[in-house]
């Protein structure tokens, strides 16, 4: 059994306990702050379900639905109930579609409407008067018109990364849409779920969207008596603008909370709660405790601040700041990079030392909104093909695992799975695959010179794996329609820039990118780190690297005044920048057991002193400045 499952039980943990074996099923929220256990109440209420209702479930075909926000997370909790096939853990995105894959001729009448949509909106624009790109844009709505008809011939709909509805491909976006209708629109469907998976958890449900949350409360709505819905999350945890944040709580159901945290020093936890504080007042309790000699004893740890210039060396004084820490603490371990964890809201500083700098440019200097998000945990559909297809199978080859390189093949590429292919025309194809994937492998190299155009050219000569229809478009220079003058901002002109820069990337760069996506390098992002947590944290907070403008510590602190939508924003109670970055600055610093130094690079570092010094977050004598880095000496390039 694993460490989770053998933390001593909370007050939580019997409630939660209670309401589990209650009869009829009671759904729940455990809402509770950081580090308070959440993950380790779910563990344990999975583990108390299979342990008492194994026979039950067994002879219904029945199993517990645990629904996580990443795939690290399902692997996991999947290993925390030592693989019980009682247990279904997966991804939201996967579970849907275990769910909707079935139905599929709703399916094809579903993207058949959603293409009919498309077709409306830009018929639309074509009516304005200033339309300027009507030519393009009777091209595209032919275009469209031409998949309508190919799609009513599929007879299978899958699940892939981007949607490419010709080939009968539904990306995340679409699966979330279309099985959400689904459920909504089909009683059957709602009957069918809650017998199959007669209780469903949500792991860091304030991410969850919406649209998510309000179909599964339909299938409780109908069928509640035999269904139990729970939710574990915390709205101040809230880092995605499409998550939901509070759950409502329905009539029926319990609440349940957690005053403790178990994970944070104490010394950690006075700073996370009073960061915490102006927004819901929430102070935790306890906080992290370590047994010596058999007695329990709680850990000091420490919390402090460097309050640093924007300067050419921020990169080396980062290090400088980990030196001094090895003096101060008399510890080593601050060097070491599997030791420590260095939080970053955007990445240039992580992406130069990674190797990264041009896909970090190309998809975060003025791009589309959606690519600098998706750049920071791998998601933009750009970048989707070597995150899914690339790196894994020429990591799989470089390592000769052949059967799985093959695996990997037949379930991507479209010249295996559009036709069954036998005899002679099958080793043709895996012969012609097996040249691709050589040629993929060279370019690959560290010392390639392979462009990421160079890439996909391959990808797309060789059929290897299927492409996104928009990353098609740029690779093919087709259908590249702008957006009108009257838009607020040229889209379509911005997106065509970056993939012109993201094409001309060192495709190898892709290597120290995907490091850093996995987590082997010391660094993370702020938002990528959800439900983590490390010994040592060192958060950077750097508005000046960022070009994301959802978050801004300078704003946070009152170093930079608002706009007048931020002013807006929080006069009409929405969410704005300041609770945003808040939410960051909690999540990020409440994920250290026992040491966190936060380094704040501000343009006016004693305004910032002073500040900050009032807020009370760290002590006055945690507070330092560049003067106590000045007997640490390092050379600056590093
Ligand atoms: N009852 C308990 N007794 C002692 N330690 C516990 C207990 N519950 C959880 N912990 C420890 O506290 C830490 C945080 O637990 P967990 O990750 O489950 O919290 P969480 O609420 O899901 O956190 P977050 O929302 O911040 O991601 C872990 O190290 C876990 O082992």
């Amino acid at each position: 059994m694993t460490k989770r499952i053998n933390s001593p039980d909370t007050e939580a943990d019997i409630m939660l306990r209670k309401c589990l074996d209650r009869t009829p099923r009671t759904s729940f929220v455990m809402i509770a702050g950081a580090g308070s256990g959440k993950t380790t109440s779910l563990v344990k209420a999975l583990s108390h379900l299979v342990s008492t209702k194994s026979n039950e479930l067994r002879r219904k075909g029945q199993q517990v639905a645990c629904i996580t926000y990443t795939e690290i997370a399902a692997k996991e909790i999947r290993n925390d109930v030592a693989n019980s096939p009682l247990v279904h853990v997966s991804t939201i995105h996967s579970f849907l579609w275990t769910i909707g894959s079935p139905f599929q001729k709703d399916i094809k009448k579903w993207v058949i409407q959603r293409i009919a949509e498309k077709c409306l909106e830009i018929q639309e624009k074509i009516n304005k008067p200033r339309t300027r790109t009507r030519d393009r844009l009777v091209l595209e709505l032919d275009r469209l018109k031409s998949q309508l008809g190919i799609v009513e011939s599929l007879h299978y709909f899958n699940y892939g990364t981007g949607s490419n509805y010709a080939k009968g491909i539904l990306g995340h976006d679409d699966i979330i849409k279309l099985v959400t209708s689904l459920i909504e629109e089909h009683k059957m469907l709602k009957a069918i779920i809650s017998q199959k998976y007669p209780y469903i958890f949500v792991d860091e449900s304030q991410d969850t969207f919406p649209n998510i949350v309000s179909s599964l409360k339909l299938v409780d709505h109908i069928f509640g008596k035999d269904f139990c819905l729970g939710f574990f999350g915390d709205p101040m945890q809230k880092i995605f603008p499409t998550g939901i944040g509070e759950i409502a709580i329905e009539n029926s159901w319990e609440r349940i909370t957690k005053p403790e945290n178990f994970r944070c020093s104490q010394r950690v936890l006075k700073t996370v709660n009073a960061i915490r504080k102006p927004a819901d007042g929430l102070e935790q309790t306890r906080g992290r405790f370590e047994i010596i000699e058999g007695k329990e004893f709680p850990v000091e740890g420490s919390s402090q601040i460097f309050i640093l210039p924007i300067n050419d060396f921020r990169t080396s004084n980062v290090k400088r700041v980990q030196q001094w820490s090895t003096h101060k603490f008399d510890d080593d371990s601050w060097l070491l990079d599997d030791k420590i964890k260095v939080l970053v809201v955007v990445h240039r500083m992580a992406a130069k030392r990674l190797g990264f700098p041009n896909l970090y440019s190309a998809m975060n200097d003025n791009s589309p909104s959606s690519f600098k998000d998706g750049l920071l945990d791998g998601t933009a559909w750009p970048l989707k093909p070597f995150m899914n297809f690339v790196l894994p199978l020429i990591n799989l080859h470089s390592s000769n695992l052949n059967f799985e390189v093959l695996n990997i093949l037949r379930a991507q590429s479209p010249k295996l799975t559009k036709n069954i292919l036998k005899g002679d025309d099958l080793r043709i194809s895996l012969a012609e695959l097996k040249k691709g994937v050589d040629r993929l492998a060279e370019m690959m190299r560290s010392d390639s010179t392979a462009t990421v155009l160079d890439v996909l050219k391959i990808i797309q000569e060789y059929e290897m794996t299927s492409l996104d229809e928009r990353l098609l478009d740029h690779l093919n220079e087709t259908n590249l329609v702008e957006t009108d003058e009257d838009d607020d901002e040229n889209l379509k002109a911005t997106e065509i820039s970056s993939m012109q820069n993201y094409f001309a990337c060192p495709a190898n760069e892709f290597l120290g990118y995907k490091k850093y996506c996995d987590n082997e390098s010391p660094f993370a992002t702020q938002q990528g780190i959800k439900g983590a947590e490390f010994d040592k944290v060192i958060t950077i907070l750097d508005d000046d690297e960022g070009t994301n403008n959802l978050f801004s510590y300078d704003k946070y602190f009152g170093i930079s005044s608002l706009s007048d939508v931020d002013k807006k924003n929080i006069a009409e109670g929405k969410d704005n920048v300041i609770s945003r970055t808040r939410r960051l600055f909690y999540v990020s610093c409440s994920r250290a057991r026992k040491d966190l130094i936060v380094i704040y690079f501000t343009s006016n570092v004693p305004e910032a002193l002073r500040l900050i010094s009032e807020t009370g977050i760290f002590q006055k004598e945690s507070i330092f400045l560049e003067k106590d880095l000045a007997s640490i000496i390092i050379a600056d390039n590093l």
